[in-house]
């Protein structure tokens, strides 16, 4: 055997060996029964199996396989995902799985990006929101046996954030009753859509609509992109994918054009808004109807947040559990890193995170399903606080989400930053997240503008009743408040961690409206006055959306408490929203400070409360990892192992490096060798 063909390095087999001892102690010392807590999360037993059948069935199936993802070329990725789309087919098939929600869970624990994630994500949720009947009867069936797959069209290389400025063109045209959609100006190219540019067949297309010279407003049209035949684009329609992008290689996003395509009439979803054939127009009633796939989508990605994050968490409390680093004092064992109280400090809020995140998770997927169910009876009125509510939180908990993926990488040290501990993936697929669905900051000015009405509607008119989460605005008196934690243990106190965020949210609120008045007094109008307050606006809404997760956090634990949850659970998930509580006062001391709640009387027994929340947690933390249930392939780390075997996965995985397939490496007879050799 030629030496240059083969590694040299040893075949190791060692992955799968005793589990590492120190994970299997703190295993053993949790103070709760993880496995209820796993059930708390998934929605009790039998959804817990049910789910890790399916997440193991996909773990042990070859075609889902992600450990060599990074030695794939973009093609082949992009290939790779389809492959997993028809094995994904099969499966459904095979196993009986055709109910929404267990293709749902097949998705997650596939667990990658598909490129038929708009096809379910979007495209489908447009046609049952925005569809009438019998356009419904028409495509659904299609689209749910994927003889069509289809994708949301909306942003362009123009515009994204500012719908009403995007250029693509749907003109009615009478005598043939069809629409003609055009892209007029380069800026007017269709761009982002995640699975345009090579997959899909047909789109939901954002065009503006034109009656008779009379734009009538952007509006959603149902358009074929490709034959269903050979694949090959239809006429009039140019489309492609977009290019390389910091990660998402699974995805297609691409580019369309429209050169004067016609559709018919009835290729314009109609449920709200209306083209008779004679051309006259209804209008929908109320004017953002057709943006609800949006908060749809928000409030879906709310839910991931803490899934991702918990991932994240999981790998890194793992890796530190298993990880060591100097002895405190010669001649001793050297330390856990997991033991360092800045490595707690960095790691534990974020674990507290991922848990009230999961209950905000719920919260959204509560409120969005009444807001549905209104919807359906023609009651918008839930809109302004179901929009402005999810783009807030859709803001916070992606921004919090990805900073704390990069917080729990660079946690690891430098094998955090080797692909194959999963972080940098995770990390660069998650991180759109504060830019699809509304770039964030765009999104918290629509929840401050929500807020800043309430509050003017609250000051105008005394004794006004405002929405349960918003109501603290009519309380203008909680200014006057002032915090009264001056122990360690007052900071325990659910009621006084709520009135610290209520009592910053107002005063942000009463300040950004303040600001307003007086740079209107200046003579500014509202549109500039509004400018001018831009930065403290995304301050309001952070804060608000603050204190909405924190709010059901505690609610939750109330509830579980009055359900009869056990002690040691309850104990564990109060002290997890104790310190996210605590922690992100303590992250945002400044806004507690500047206007005098706290003072050095309240920072030193909060501080002092935050290192014993850190020492409370640290017996259970990888309990509580574990209690987020994912398998290896979840996770897709060598860092998060479950077995704890790190070092001997890191060594074994390293060994599929294509650089590795030979001992010399290439490159060398022509570059390396020559100067090597020279003679001196
Ligand atoms: C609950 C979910 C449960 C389960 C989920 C189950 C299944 C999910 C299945 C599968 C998912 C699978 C895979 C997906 C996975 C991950 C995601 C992967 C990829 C993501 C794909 C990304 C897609 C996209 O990005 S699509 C494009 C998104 N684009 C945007 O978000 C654009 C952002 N811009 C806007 O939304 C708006 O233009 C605006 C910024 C809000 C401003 O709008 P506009 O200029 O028109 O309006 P004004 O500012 O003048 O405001 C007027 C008035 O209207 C109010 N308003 C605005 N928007 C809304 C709305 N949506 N609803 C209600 N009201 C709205 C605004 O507040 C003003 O009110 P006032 O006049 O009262 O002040
Ligand atoms: C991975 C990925 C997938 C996507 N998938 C889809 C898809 O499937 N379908 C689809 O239609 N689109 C998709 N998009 C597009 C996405 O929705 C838009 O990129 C997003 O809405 C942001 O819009 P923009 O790009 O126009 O950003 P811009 O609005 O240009 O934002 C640029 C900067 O300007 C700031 N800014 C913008 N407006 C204001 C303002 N009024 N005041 C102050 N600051 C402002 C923003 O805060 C930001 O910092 C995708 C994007 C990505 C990255």
């Amino acid at each position: 055997m030629s030496s240059s063909s083969k590694p040299n390095l040893p075949v190791t087999n060692a992955v799968n060996g005793p589990p590492n001892a120190d994970l299997v102690r703190e295993r053993g010392a949790a103070s709760f029964p993880v496995r209820d807590l796993t059930y708390l999360v998934y929605g009790g037993q039998e959804r817990t199996e049910h789910l890790e059948r399916i997440a193991n069935m996909v773990a042990s199936d070859p075609v889902f396989r992600k450990t060599d993802r990074f030695f794939l070329s973009r093609t082949e990725q992009y290939r790779r995902s389809l492959e997993k789309v028809r094995h994904y087919k099969e499966l459904i098939a095979k196993h009986n799985l055709h109910s929404e929600l267990d293709q749902q869970d097949l998705r997650q624990a596939i667990d990658e990006d598909l490129p038929i994630g708009l096809h379910v994500g979007m495209f489908i949720p447009t046609i049952v929101g925005q569809g009438t009947d019998e356009q419904q009867k028409k495509w659904l069936p299609l689209a749910r046996a994927y003889k069509i797959i289809g994708t949301y069209a909306q942003t362009e290389l123009g515009h994204g954030s500012f719908i009403r400025g995007l250029e693509t063109v749907a003109t009615y045209d009478k005598s043939t009753q069809e629409f003609v959609l055009n892209s007029p100006t380069l800026t007017a190219t269709k761009w982002w859509p995640g699975a345009l540019g090579k997959t899909s067949t047909h789109c939901v297309v954002f065009a503006r609509l034109v009656i008779s010279d009379r734009e009538c407003g952007v509006h959603p049209f149902m358009v074929q992109l490709r034959s269903l035949e050979n694949h090959e684009p239809l006429k009039g329609i140019t489309v492609g994918d977009i290019g390389p992008k910091f990660a998402y290689e699974t995805m297609d996003n691409g580019f369309l054009r429209f050169d004067h395509v016609r559709i018919p009439r009835d290729h314009m979803l109609m449920r709200f808004a209306q083209v008779a054939a004679d051309g006259t127009y209804s209008t929908p009633p109320h004017s953002k109807v057709s943006y609800a796939t949006m908060v749809f989508m928000r409030a879906y990605i709310i839910g991931t947040a803490s899934s991702t994050l918990a991932k994240a968490v999981t790998i890194a409390v793992r890796y530190s559990c298993v990880r060591k680093q100097f002895p405190l004092r010669s001649g001793e064992p050297e330390q856990q890193i997991l033991n360092y109280q800045n490595q707690q400090a960095a790691l534990f809020p974020l674990l507290a995170t991922a848990y009230a995140f999961h209950f905000t998770g719920n919260y959204i997927r509560q409120m969005y399903s009444d807001f549905v169910r209104g919807m359906r009876a023609q009651d918008f009125s839930v809109l302004p606080e179901m929009h402005a509510t999810s783009a807030g939180l859709k803001s916070l908990t992606t921004w919090i989400a990805s900073a704390g993926i990069e917080t729990c990488r660079a946690s690891c040290g430098g094998h955090g930053y080797s692909k194959l501990s999963g972080l940098p993936s995770l990390y660069a697929n998650y991180i759109p997240a504060c830019t699809y669905e509304g770039d964030n900051t765009v999104m918290c000015f629509q929840l401050a503008r929500y807020l800043l009405k309430l509050y003017g509607k609250a000051q105008a008119k005394p004794g006004l009743r405002l929405p349960g989460n918003v109501s603290y605005l009519e309380k203008s008196t909680l200014l006057d408040e002032r915090c009264d934690a001056s122990t360690e243990e007052l900071w325990l106190d659910p009621a006084r961690q709520l009135h610290a965020y209520r009592n910053r949210a107002l005063r942000l609120v009463a300040n950004c409206a303040n600001r307003l008045v007086a740079e209107m007094q200046k003579g500014k109008d509202e549109v500039l006055a509004v400018e001018a307050i831009k930065s403290d606006m995304v301050k309001v809404a952070k804060a608000h959306s603050y204190y909405v997760v924190l709010n059901n956090f505690v609610n939750a634990i109330e509830q579980l408490r009055a359900s009869g949850t056990s002690t040691p659970i309850l104990r564990v998930l109060k002290t997890l929203c104790d310190l996210f509580a605590l922690h992100f006062i303590q992250a945002d001391l400044g806004d507690f400070l500047e206007y005098g709640y706290l003072s050095s009387l309240h920072t030193e027994p909060l501080h002092a409360q935050i290192r014993r929340l850190l020492e409370a947690i640290r017996p259970d933390a990888v309990a509580l990892v574990d209690a987020f249930n994912f398998t290896d392939h979840a996770l897709g780390s060598a860092l998060g192992v479950h077995n704890g075997r790190v070092y001997e996965t890191l060594f074994e995985w390293a060994q599929q490096e294509p650089l590795n397939k030979t001992q010399v490496a290439p490159g060398y007879h022509e570059y390396i060798k020559p100067f090597l050799l020279a003679k001196m």
